[in-house]
């Protein structure tokens, strides 16, 4: 604080840094916020964004002709002012950065083969994307030397250096509208809406906070105001999005005790085998039928949550439920107008029941594999974080049955 304050910050008094129990480090209110209060500004000159680093030390090694992304630039910048050391401006803001994350991206393979398919799934993706953005930026910096150190830059730009600050952006950037942020060469790939904001990004997630963000028109100063009430000592959050639980669990390495927006997935397959164990035929999907789901995007978003079923899974049911002598027509008459008759409804309840079963049968394997790794590593805390998403999701599914058993219409 002594270093954005020596930069240009004010404080405003409302806020100061603290432990919390339950969410870690974060920021408490000194005095009652009212909803509305602007909470905290940062001047422009102390966010890092893509201007920051065009015109920076290392800004001319962008202007390549290649093409980066905006996290992928920030992400760059943070490890090359980290390794500026106490030379860095920096310097204050980065030894506060946490230097481990509790998102599954950072466990070993060894730890990741115990893990369920579909968190191990999410973190091959991650893990592929951060490869190829890595290995994307050795080709501008590998020949390339430091004029800071005089060492190859390739010698400091290791993969878990740029692994370290690509999550660090990811978990902590917020969004800055592109029209007050263009002022640079780099070619980017994106929309360029991200920025660093220190102190800013010691604010925690919940879902309950409103939030919003403007700047000021005379010096671009990125204000924060807070839409909802704290009484004095109560934490101060923001509001990261709506994300799931295994989201925040990925991307920023933790979960929330309640979570309405977590959802089991599934695939189109399983919904193939769920009408074939239910109906007891071997259920297929022929060609129109399936050109014509994909084309209306209906075999994206299939999943069970809370409340019952996605509207796409009631719409897959039915739609591979239907004779192959049905016209295409009807079946948009049906799904776009008409809506389901009790018959039908019934059968996709049927069919939706046993869904959830199945994927609760599921989850309870994969936590008895988790709880059984948990116990080999008990100061693991991702292994914790998994247990309990995975523990929120049986819960989700089991709500999921009861809401199934109990109605006949969705
Ligand atoms: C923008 S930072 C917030 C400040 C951070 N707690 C710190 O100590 O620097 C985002 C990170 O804070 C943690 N976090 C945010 N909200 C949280 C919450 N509700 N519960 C637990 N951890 C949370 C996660 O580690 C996340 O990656």
């Amino acid at each position: 604080m002594r270093w954005l304050v020596a930069n240009g910050w004010c404080s405003n008094f409302k806020l100061s840094p603290k432990i919390f129990p339950d969410s870690g480090r974060g920021l408490m209110a000194r005095e009652p916020i009212k909803a509305g209060d602007t909470i905290v500004k940062i001047p422009s000159k102390l966010l890092i964004t893509v201007s920051t680093v065009s015109s920076s030390g290392i800004g001319h090694l962008f202007d390549c002709g290649q093409i980066f992304s905006t996290q992928q630039v920030l992400a760059a910048y943070l490890v090359w002012e980290k390794h500026l050391g106490r030379g860095s401006f920096w310097d204050s803001y980065i030894s506060l950065l946490p230097s481990s994350f509790n998102s599954p991206l950072f466990c070993s393979e060894d730890q990741l083969i115990g893990f369920p398919l579909f968190i191990r799934n999410k973190v091959n993706e991650m893990k592929t994307k951060l490869d190829f953005l890595f290995e994307d930026l050795l080709i501008v910096l590998s020949s390339k030397v430091c004029y800071h150190c005089n060492r190859k830059y390739s010698d400091f730009y290791t993969k878990n250096d740029f692994m370290w600050a690509w999550f660090i952006v990811n978990s902590r950037a917020v969004y800055i509208s592109p029209s007050h942020n263009n002022d640079h060469t780099i070619k980017l790939c994106d929309d360029n809406s991200l920025a660093l904001a220190p102190y800013l990004d010691m604010l925690n997630h919940s879902d309950d906070a409103k939030v919003q963000a403007y700047l000021l028109e005379q010096d671009g100063t990125y204000c924060l105001r807070t839409l909802v009430g704290y009484r004095k000592y109560e934490e101060v959050f923001i509001h990261y999005g709506s994300h799931s639980n295994l989201k925040l669990y990925l991307e920023y390495g933790f979960v929330l005790p309640e979570n309405k927006n977590d959802v089991v997935s599934l695939d189109f397959s399983e919904l193939l085998s769920a009408i074939s164990s239910v109906f007891r035929f071997n259920a297929e999907c022929s060609s129109y039928k399936y050109k014509m789901l994909k084309s209306h995007d209906m075999l994206k978003n299939l999943y069970l949550n809370a409340d019952g079923f996605s509207w796409n899974v009631k719409v897959v049911i039915y739609v591979l439920l239907c004779p192959s002598t049905v016209e295409l027509k009807s079946l948009y008459r049906k799904i776009f107008s008409d809506g389901f008759s009790p018959a039908e409804v019934d059968n996709i309840i049927l069919v939706g029941k046993h869904l959830a079963s199945v994927k609760s049968e599921e989850m309870l394997g994969y936590l008895r594999d988790i709880e059984s790794l948990c116990s080999s590593e008990p100061n693991n805390e991702s292994l914790q974080l998994c247990l309990d998403l995975l523990n929120h999701l049986s819960g989700v599914l089991n709500k999921c049955m009861t809401v199934l058993e109990n109605s006949s219409v969705i």
